[in-house]
């Protein structure tokens, strides 16, 4: 208990940060006052019921019109309560979910955890990150805004439900039993605290289940969305192999997690709701019954009778908060659960143990770029082949070469600063740096932006996009900036594709550019003149390029040699020899 409310305070307090904080707060006391209005409202409901019944019982009708004129009046004061109270509340919703979703945005994105959370890499990978910032930051809100104002203003309408009851129920309750007199003064009110006392203990027992199967159903939902992405993502390879039935496979396996869970979350909803439904409806009723006894030996009124009938349900429906509630604070507890987790892994990334991370990052002197000992493993700790050391000045080339599985592109995220896994060794220019993959990505806003990435288009403007497409012979797709979204991307080879990421260099002119086979797509021939054309475009830039060819268009290059057979197999053996690099 003391964990989630440690984390739900962590959560809250983030959401409740930032410059906006103290309208936050005002908007929050707002949203209290009117809900602590609509408790005297409801007070004065509980009087209205002895006023109206008694004119009744007296057959007094002018009395009678006079008390419906006053409930008229009671009745528009607590819609307008609600109505009021309902807008501010959303506002402040929408306020706090959008500081909430920044702070978790900014937590992902900080420190590269996107890249090192990431299955296969870190020990505890985070499941679907994109509904846990989308998500659950929206239910988060919603629900602690509902839940709390409900804990207050039930805290403060208790108190003032209990002083009207314990008033009311001056009249006690006389028995005999086994020859005994027995009386309990007050009782209505003991009869209200025990019944909800024990009713609360049953939902908590039946209904456990739940918050452990809404965790599940939130994760099964997002892995049958991210299937739906993937087949998004995929279209060409599926519609090109006819993968369709395998498609339809998977998606029926995801889809089928969650019917299973569904199937076992409403089991358990249902036994919990066999008794939370008959509660909900017998709570009205209960209390008239109760109150019989003293109604019968003639100590009240009929007005009276429903007074207190009407004062206890009052009291037991604001006690019974948690029962009426079980469901919904189970997702509550659910989904802070996932969002601390996220932090908390964003914070403090679990890295495998055993693994060696000992690579030491410097600046090579003379603006130059250096390989001393270095050594990588997969996370794993599974060691790569063996990095011969090496130098490189500025202007020049590196190719980067090794069969399929070397460690090539393992060496260049090293390069960049991400592989935290070997040892040695790395000194790399300082100075703007370029990484393009092999793959270039898709961006949705259109084509200028992925020319531009990660500057925006409208720093760049639209001369120089226009000169770079050129450069990189796409002059014939200069129209297609135009094109909203994806449209743009329409037809394009994965070569163009390619061309496009290159031309980021003619935008950028970076100290460091790093091709990780990024023109494995395109003829040998355009290949040389477009890595010519980088070449004079950079001159003093050092290039460093993967590729299963010779980079000749970077001629002349070093040869750094990746040979998988040189490596050991365990992280702890020695490093071999280093092989040294070649002039080409
Ligand atoms: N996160 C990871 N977990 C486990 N193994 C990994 C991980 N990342 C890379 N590897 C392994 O490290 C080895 C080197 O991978 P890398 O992608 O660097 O090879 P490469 O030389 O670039 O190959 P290719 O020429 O096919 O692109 C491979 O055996 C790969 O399976």
């Amino acid at each position: 208990m003391r964990a989630v409310l440690a984390r739900i305070y962590r959560l809250t307090r983030l959401a409740a940060s930032g410059p906006g904080a103290p309208v936050a707060l005002v908007l929050y006391a707002v949203v209290l006052g009117l809900q602590f209005a609509a408790v005297w409202v409801s007070v004065q409901i509980i009087s209205w019921y002895k006023a109206f019944y008694d004119a009744l019982e007296r057959r007094d009708a002018a009395e009678a019109l006079l008390q419906v004129g006053h409930f008229a009046a009671l009745t528009a004061a607590a819609a307008a309560c609600f109505l009021v109270g309902d807008w501010l509340r959303k506002r402040l919703q929408m306020r706090l979910r959008a500081r909430l979703t920044a702070c978790m945005q900014d937590a992902w994105l900080a420190n590269k955890a996107y890249w090192h959370l990431r299955p296969g890499f870190s020990v505890q990978p985070v499941d679907n990150p994109d509904q846990r910032i989308a998500e659950d930051c929206r239910k988060f809100i919603e629900r602690l805004l509902i839940e709390t104002l409900d804990v207050i203003s039930n805290a403060v309408a208790l108190v003032s439900y209990v002083a009207v009851l314990w008033s009311l129920s001056a009249v006690p309750l006389s028995f005999h039993l086994f020859g005994l007199d027995v009386e309990i003064p007050r009782y209505m009110v003991w009869a209200a605290f025990l019944y909800v006392a024990v009713s609360s203990l049953l939902t908590h027992l039946l209904g456990r289940p739940v918050k452990g199967l809404v965790f599940q159903q939130e994760r099964c939902e997002a892995d049958f969305r991210h299937a739906l992405v993937q087949l998004r993502e995929g279209t060409d390879e599926i519609a090109q192999s006819s993968g369709e039935e395998a498609e339809r496979r998977r998606l029926e396996r995801r889809f089928g997690e969650i019917r299973r869970n569904w199937h076992r979350l409403i089991r358990a909803e249902v036994i919990l709701g066999l008794f939370v439904r008959p509660y909900m409806q017998t709570i009205l009723r209960i209390p008239t019954f109760l109150a019989l006894p003293i109604y019968f030996a003639g100590n009240l009124t009929l007005g009276g009778l429903m007074q207190l009938a009407q004062s206890f349900s009052t009291t037991a429906t604001t006690l019974s908060w948690f029962i009426f509630s079980y469901r919904d604070l189970a997702e509550f507890v659910a989904v802070s659960e996932r969002l601390d987790d996220l932090l908390a892994l964003t914070r403090n990334p679990q890295t495998p143990e055993g693994v060696p991370q000992a690579i030491t990052r410097g600046a090579a002197p003379g603006g130059g770029m250096k390989l001393q000992g270095v050594a990588l493993s997969t996370p794993q700790g599974r060691r790569l082949a063996p990095v011969p050391d090496m130098a490189l000045q500025p202007g020049q080339s590196l190719w980067v070469a090794g069969p399929s599985g070397a460690g090539k592109s393992t060496l260049l995220a090293a390069l960049s600063g991400l592989w935290p896994f070997g040892e040695g060794r790395i000194s790399v220019p300082e100075g703007s740096r370029l990484v393009l993959p092999q793959t270039p990505r898709v961006f949705p806003e259109g084509l200028a932006h992925a020319v531009t990435y990660p500057r925006e288009p409208e720093d760049v403007g639209r001369d120089a996009i226009e000169a770079a497409l050129r450069e990189t012979g796409l002059g014939h797709k200069l129209a297609a900036l135009d094109l909203p979204g994806p449209e743009g991307y329409a037809g394009l080879s994965m070569g163009e594709r390619q061309r496009l990421a290159l031309a980021r260099v003619f935008i950028h002119r970076p100290a460091v550019l790093i091709l990780d086979e990024a023109t494995s797509a395109l003829d040998a021939r355009s290949e040389v003149d477009l890595l010519a054309r980088v070449r004079a475009e950079l001159p003093n830039a050092t290039i460093i390029c993967a590729a299963h060819r010779p980079p000749e268009g970077l001629a002349p290059y070093q040869i750094l040699a990746l040979d998988p057979a040189a490596a050991t197999d365990r992280a702890s053996q020695p490093l071999p020899a280093p092989r040294a690099g070649a002039l080409a």
